[in-house]
């Protein structure tokens, strides 16, 4: 059942999404919310455990698909012996909560094609078979809270607990069909009108693309993967909170027939900040505003009691359970919901909560009293705890150690609480975080450095390497000529990359308490991009950016990892974190690219990225390193 994942199509309305195969069938929706459960699950089964399928009955000579200009409309048009049709999908912003709907165009493009519509509604992850009966557009299918109404002009039929019709369609006309869900206990929405959602989603979309300030010409060859990116990151926050989801999936497997198989709608603090930080630096500062205040509402109290991930309102429990039912995908057991990791302690959570809160000055949001009062009692917790060992980044399961990347992001935090006092006038008690500062970077340099692999280490005591720590320079630990900076680098490419892309680290030096190996981490492989950038590395850059480029589905699309030796898209999808890097990586190497007039302005003036935030995706290339003196 299983199809490669570049084989998916992502849409969504800021509250849900669902994921479109090029067959056109729906083999993942969660309704109402992200981290609901799947009405449509097959993605993780059969066909059986749910899925929507529109395509023609007959031969398909060939399929394309695209997005309609600046949006999450997904076109996906197919070529039969008998005439062409197009299938659009996508799912309209909702009025409310309670009423969400995933509406399918059947568009006739040439000749005339006879269309099959297969619709197998199984609530709960595919558990659960609904009660289904007719009504005058369509059906209603309910089960326990939830309930589902299609409505169509299309005369339904029922067959083997499935909903099919079949029918034709020529030249010119267009049938719709309107899947909604809504609680039972609640009246359906009495809005159908597939048209006018159609033309009020796309014009949503291309007016938040159209306030896009990252300064990249239309013709530009990356603009069409910055624009992708961005509308993906943008499509993964849950409008009414301001949360922002690590993926659109659960259990896409880090390794086919693995056990690294993770649920990732939930917001991780830093995830859903480098998110942030991505959009922002585009020019979207009202997402930061609510990300803000989704913050300080998830966190608030006791800040011993700070998570390192968060529901999508800020729920706080987030139990990991197995779906025994579901075979997973391409056989790849168990299939989770929830996350473990919520109960983790990762230190580095602290550094880029400081660092997007920083941002969030620099770019002149409105001052928050509440936001400064919380970092610096994050600050303050963080005194008992930066030396402490933890998760880390990767959330293993192997154990805590003394992870160098959270004692860097220990650093960060407490740097950027400086910054706060020194450059805006907020009090604090400057001296003791810069003392802190001063112990924390002492520490690092001593015991993160190991003499015998000539670069920093993922821990202390341990000569494994970490791709985390290709973001020393980034953060503004130690500028990009440091030597240790450039070794490091030289040693992640040396031990850490395969085929040209980058481990996160490898299992067999980390033991991180699970089985089997996992692909090529993207983020990780954008990050080098980044960190030879800012080694002056340009070409080496650039070449690997584009490289990046290719792995992107035909929609331009990113999972978190690549298979180099598959040649596939592994982990869920489609994944903030990875577009995260596209974009970041991007500003930061047409930052080196033009006439030196242009580039020095930008340098010195970036467009949307204030000069002294270091975090991930500063245009920060020393002049001295740009393209010219690279060449
Ligand atoms: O590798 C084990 C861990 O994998 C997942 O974590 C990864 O995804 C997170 C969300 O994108 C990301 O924040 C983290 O840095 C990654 O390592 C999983 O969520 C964990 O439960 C698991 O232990």
């Amino acid at each position: 059942m299983s199809r490669p994942i570049e084989d998916y199509g992502f849409i969504g309305n800021m509250l849900s999404c669902a994921l479109v195969a090029r067959d056109g069938s729906i083999d993942w929706l969660c309704l109402p919310r992200f981290d609901s459960d799947a009405c449509f699950a097959a993605l993780l089964g059969t066909r059986e455990h749910g899925r929507w399928k529109i395509a023609p009955a007959g031969k398909i000579l060939h399929v394309s698909r695209r997005y309609r200009p600046s949006t999450t409309i997904l076109e996906t048009s197919f070529e039969t012996p008998e005439g062409a049709v197009t299938i659009i999908d996508f799912m309209p912003l909702a009025e409310d909560e309670d009423h969400v709907d995933l509406v399918r165009i059947v568009r006739g493009d040439r000749g005339r094609v006879e269309i099959d519509m297969d619709l197998v509604l199984r609530f709960d992850y595919g558990r659960t078979t609904p009660w289904v009966r007719r009504t005058d557009h369509g059906l209603r299918a309910v089960a326990g809270p939830d309930a589902v109404e299609l409505s169509t002009p299309v005369g339904l039929q029922g067959k083997d607990m499935r909903t099919v019709a079949t029918f034709s369609i020529g030249a010119g006309a267009e049938v719709p069909f309107t899947l909604s869900w809504h609680p039972s206990y609640l009246p359906a929405s009495r809005r159908w009108d597939p048209a006018a959602q159609l033309h009020e989603t796309e014009r949503w979309w291309q007016e938040w693309s159209g306030t896009c300030t990252f300064a990249l010409e239309k013709q530009h060859p990356w603009h069409e993967a910055v624009t992708r990116s961005l509308i993906t990151l943008k499509a993964l926050t849950f409008q009414p909170t301001g949360g922002i989801v690590a993926a659109a999936t659960t259990s896409l497997p880090e390794t086919i027939g693995g056990e690294r198989n993770w649920d990732y709608r939930y917001c991780w603090i830093r995830d859903a900040t480098l998110t942030l930080l991505a959009l922002v630096s585009s020019g979207y500062r009202s997402e930061a505003r609510d990300w803000r205040e989704w913050l300080l509402r998830a966190a608030a109290g006791d800040p011993e009691q700070l998570q390192i991930m968060y529901g999508l309102a800020g729920e706080r429990r987030l139990t990991e359970t197995e779906l025994p039912w579901l075979p997973g995908y391409e056989g790849s057991k168990p299939v989770r919901v929830g996350n473990a990791a919520y109960d983790q302690l990762q230190i580095d959570v602290y550094g880029e909560l400081m660092d997007a809160l920083h941002v969030g000055r620099k770019f002149m949001l409105e001052p928050s009293e509440a936001s400064w009062r919380f970092q610096k009692l994050l600050l303050a917790d963080l005194e008992g705890k930066w030396n402490e060992p933890d998760e880390g980044i990767w959330e293993v399961r192997g154990g805590r150690r003394h992870f160098t990347h959270s004692r860097l992001m220990a650093w960060v935090a407490y740097d950027r609480g400086i910054k706060a006092v020194e450059d805006f006038g907020l009090s604090g008690p400057v001296d003791r975080w810069r003392t802190l500062r001063d112990t924390i970077r002492d520490d690092i340099l001593s015991n993160g450095w190991s003499a015998k692999q000539n670069s920093f280490v993922q821990y202390y005591g341990g000569e494994a390497l970490d791709a985390s720590l290709l973001l020393i320079p980034s953060v503004g630990f130690l500028p990009p000529e440091d030597t240790r900076v450039i070794a490091t680098v030289e040693a992640v490419q040396r031990e850490l990359v395969e085929d040209g892309l980058v481990l996160r680290y490898r299992p067999d030096d980390t033991p991180d308490g699970l089985r089997g190996a996992e692909g090529t981490f993207l983020v990780c492989s954008f990050w080098l991009v980044d960190a030879l950038t800012m080694i002056g590395r340009l070409e080496e850059a650039e070449a690997l950016f584009e490289r990046l480029l290719s792995l992107r589905n035909d929609v331009g699309l990113l999972a978190e990892e690549y298979d180099p030796r598959g040649k596939r898209q592994l982990g869920n999808f489609p994944q903030a974190f990875s577009h995260v890097g596209l974009v970041n990586a991007a500003h930061n190497l047409i930052a080196t690219q033009g006439p030196a007039e242009e580039r020095a302005d930008r340098t010195d003036r970036p467009a949307s990225v204030p000069q002294d935030t270091n975090c991930l995706r500063q245009p920060f290339v020393a002049k001295s390193h740009q393209r010219e003196q690279a060449s």
